[in-house]
């Protein structure tokens, strides 16, 4: 199941992701005294996060994670950390408590032990889980060709975080696995562009979720996906 929601502007988008993130939150505090939220890194929520972080909110309240990890340290510009640090966990935003999936001096599947280790603290399902997807239809790091997609999108797997190694990846990625994700109290794709919605269309027909593995999302999820789309 799925809802599509679509907007004139960029920033419309932003306002009406923020808004119903920020309801699921204070949802998440009023019936658990505590709330979490995973979002994914890439170019794309810059704004929302901008966004996000001036809601007022009991923020010292909320946990909050990566859906997924590039290998690379806090201070490379390709780390969604780094995204993060700049665009989401600041201002009234700053007070959340972030876990990070990297870990220095380590391989990537030692830190997938470590982070799987110390994100199981965290409440299960998450409350926000909020996916981007990539012009070849990966979501998270479930990169087509990825050398762990089998178990990163088997819904009986142990939920926690495992490697990925793909050639469209870059560096190696650290990814929560579908099966940590697909029961999130609030599920989101956040995608712009109609090159995008294109893709979302070749997703929808079809084929083999290996070749689009968005198209887990789209068809084993348990929660109803809502998609934010915006040209
Ligand atoms: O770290 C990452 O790369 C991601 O979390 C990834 O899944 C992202 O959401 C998509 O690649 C879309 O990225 P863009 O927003 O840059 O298109």
């Amino acid at each position: 199941m799925e809802h599509f929601h679509s907007f004139e502007t960029r920033q419309a988008l932003a306002d009406a992701l923020a808004d119903a993130v920020a309801g699921a939150l204070t949802a998440a505090i009023k019936a658990r005294g505590r709330a979490s939220l995973a979002v994914s890194g890439g170019s794309t929520p810059k704004l929302f996060f901008a966004t996000l972080s001036t809601r007022p909110l009991p923020w010292e309240k909320v946990t909050v994670t990566l859906v997924d990890e590039r290998f690379v340290p806090p201070e490379s510009d390709r780390s969604n950390h780094n995204l993060l640090a700049a665009h989401l966990l600041t201002n009234a935003a700053a007070k959340a408590r972030f876990v990070p999936l990297y870990h220095a001096g380590r391989t990537a599947e030692e830190a997938a032990v470590l982070a799987s280790r110390e994100t199981c603290g965290i409440d299960e399902p998450f409350d926000v889980a909020i996916l981007g997807m990539g012009t070849d239809g990966h979501t998270a790091s479930f990169f087509p060709g990825g050398d762990n997609l089998a178990e990163a999108l088997d819904a009986a797997a142990t939920r926690g975080v495992v490697t990925i190694r793909a050639p469209d990846a870059g560096e190696p990625r650290l990814t929560f696995t579908f099966s940590a994700l697909r029961d999130a109290r609030f599920l989101a794709l956040h995608i712009e562009g109609e090159e995008k919605k294109r893709v979302l269309e070749a997703a929808r027909a079809e084929g083999r979720e290996e070749d689009m593995p968005i198209r887990a999302v789209l068809n084993r999820s348990l929660t109803p996906l809502e998609i934010f789309w915006a040209p």
